[in-house]
């Protein structure tokens, strides 16, 4: 935003500059000749007199500019809607954050959330899925597990590349003690476990054949997991709202390369024994 208003500032000045050294051939306030209410102009189309303070020479600027650039100056609906959603969006996420540090309100279950925090973890997931791919004899679970293992890098990479394009800080309240993590996680935005949690979660319900119990348990692991990144103070809610739609998009993209040993025959000439 900053940088968009340095541009509109600096398109208003050069602007003003050409205007300023070209003889007037159409009526001022628009590229047409037609004046539009708006840019300061009198009835009969021609500019106002300068004014005497900065906001006024400002307007006057304005005023000798066609009709768009007027329009720029104007801040946007979609802009303020935005702040005011970020606004809220740390409002509320601190006011979340009641197990941020020992001492916030909630500080004793700040133990048992670094316990979900684990859970939802890319390396015991990666380690895991490894280990059990390693294993199997069977070539149906060998072809759900390689492809569980690539959803899952998949994931990594897609986090990592979005949180550093955003660069969106941490909330300030976050004690950085996070299990293993790499260089971009001192971002927030999206949050890793929360894509990782949804990810998994409809990987599982589609791929294994659990009891509706067990069922429910996935589901609400992954929403546990979602939630406590707010609670821990990692994460501002947008960052895991945004993590679980983008770890339930990413499942359809899995499906979507499913690795068979029809379409990927050297990878799995790798696992069979
Ligand atoms: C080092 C490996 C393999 C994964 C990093 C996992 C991690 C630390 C993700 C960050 O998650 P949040 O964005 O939810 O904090």
């Amino acid at each position: 935003t900053q940088a968009g208003c340095t541009r509109t500032r600096c398109s208003l000045r050069a602007h003003a500059r050409r205007r300023a050294h070209r003889p007037m051939l159409t009526t001022p306030g628009t590229s047409t000749g037609i004046p539009p209410a708006s840019c300061g102009t009198d009835p009969s189309g021609h500019l106002q007199p300068p004014l005497a303070s900065p906001i006024s020479k400002a307007s006057a600027a304005a005023a000798a500019l066609p009709e768009e650039d007027c329009m720029k100056l104007n801040p946007s609906f979609l802009g303020i809607a935005l702040s005011s959603l970020l606004a809220i969006d740390l409002w509320a996420s601190k006011r979340l954050g009641v197990c941020a540090g020992e001492d916030s309100a909630w500080g004793s279950a700040r133990p048992l959330m670094k316990v979900v925090e684990v859970s939802g973890h890319g390396i015991p997931w990666l380690l895991g899925t490894f280990y059990g791919l390693c294993q199997s004899d069977s070539s149906a679970a060998r072809e759900v597990l390689l492809n569980l293992l690539f959803a899952l890098l998949l994931d990594l990479v897609l986090v990592a590349l979005v949180k550093g394009l955003v660069k969106r800080r941490r909330p300030t309240h976050n004690k950085m003690d996070m299990f293993v993590t790499i260089s971009v996680d001192k971002y927030s935005f999206p949050s890793g476990h929360a894509t990782r949690a949804a990810l998994v979660c409809r990987f599982v319900l589609r791929h294994l054949v659990l009891a509706v119990p067990l069922r429910v348990l996935v589901v609400l692991w992954a929403l546990i997991v979602s939630v406590s990144r707010v609670m821990l103070g990692r994460h501002n809610m947008t960052d895991v709202l945004f993590g679980l739609v983008l770890g339930y998009a990413l499942y359809s993209v899995v499906e979507y390369c499913w690795l068979s040993p029809l379409s990927a025959p050297a990878l799995f000439a790798l696992w069979s024994h």
